[in-house]
């Protein structure tokens, strides 16, 4: 379980959100919704332990995420609005680094991968020379190599034709069936069954409370 208490992100003296409380349990995806420029992003970043809240807490497994670092690493799939993939391998070779860097033991057939992404015919050729979506798809190609419960995806569907969309829809809807949780935020509207589904919108703070 994900746990957020009383958290507040400030940047530049400007509070983005203020007393922020949600819990992510198993099986649930949790959709954060906002107008650009809202805290999303900021927010995904503490949630990844990347920047530290102004105030509050994020707790995974009631552990605080600052201080069980490790721990919490061991569990979580982030993907950033960067793509992480290394320009110039290939789709399969990149592929076969997110095999050894996430589950070497596990035999999995990467072509059967590719497939699922949808890059069957462009597996030899240097991610640098794909399209914009796909070499999205090459990155979120990780979710299909990662046995992490929590997936924090911080715009998944961006570049991402529909076909592709429905795709990751699927993946995270046999995720959370199979007990995990993920946080996304997406512009794009979802379709997922309603059980699994939960969403957060992002506001301002009250005016009185917008500044530190
Ligand atoms: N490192 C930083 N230093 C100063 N200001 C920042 C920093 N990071 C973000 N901000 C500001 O915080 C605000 C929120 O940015 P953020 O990227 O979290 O928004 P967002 O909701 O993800 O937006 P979008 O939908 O456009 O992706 C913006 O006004 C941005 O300029």
């Amino acid at each position: 379980m994900l746990e957020c208490k009383n958290l507040t992100c400030v940047r530049e003296e400007r509070v983005l959100f203020n007393n922020l409380n949600f819990v992510l349990s198993p099986g649930e995806i949790l959709h954060v919704e906002g107008p650009n420029g809202i805290g999303k992003t900021s927010l995904f970043r503490l949630l990844v332990g990347l920047s530290s809240p102004y105030s509050g807490d994020i707790y995974w497994q009631q552990q605080n995420i600052m201080s069980e670092r490790e721990y919490y690493y061991q569990n979580m799939l982030y993907l950033g609005h960067k793509s992480g993939v290394k320009p110039e391998l290939t789709a399969l070779e990149n592929l076969q680094f997110f095999h050894q860097l996430y589950n070497p033991s596990v035999e999995l057939d990467l072509l059967d991968i590719l497939t699922l992404v949808g890059l069957v015919g462009y597996e030899n050729i240097p991610t640098a020379q794909l399209s914009a979506g796909q070499q999205r798809r090459v990155a979120l190609a990780r979710m299909w190599f990662s046995d992490c419960p929590l997936w924090i995806l911080d715009e998944p569907f961006t570049a991402i034709d529909k076909h592709g969309v429905k795709v990751i829809e699927n993946l995270l809807i046999k995720h959370a069936q199979n007990g995990g949780m993920v946080i996304l935020t997406t512009h794009q509207d979802l379709s997922l069954p309603i059980e699994l589904y939960k969403k957060l919108v992002l506001q301002k703070p009250a005016v009185g409370e917008q500044y530190v």
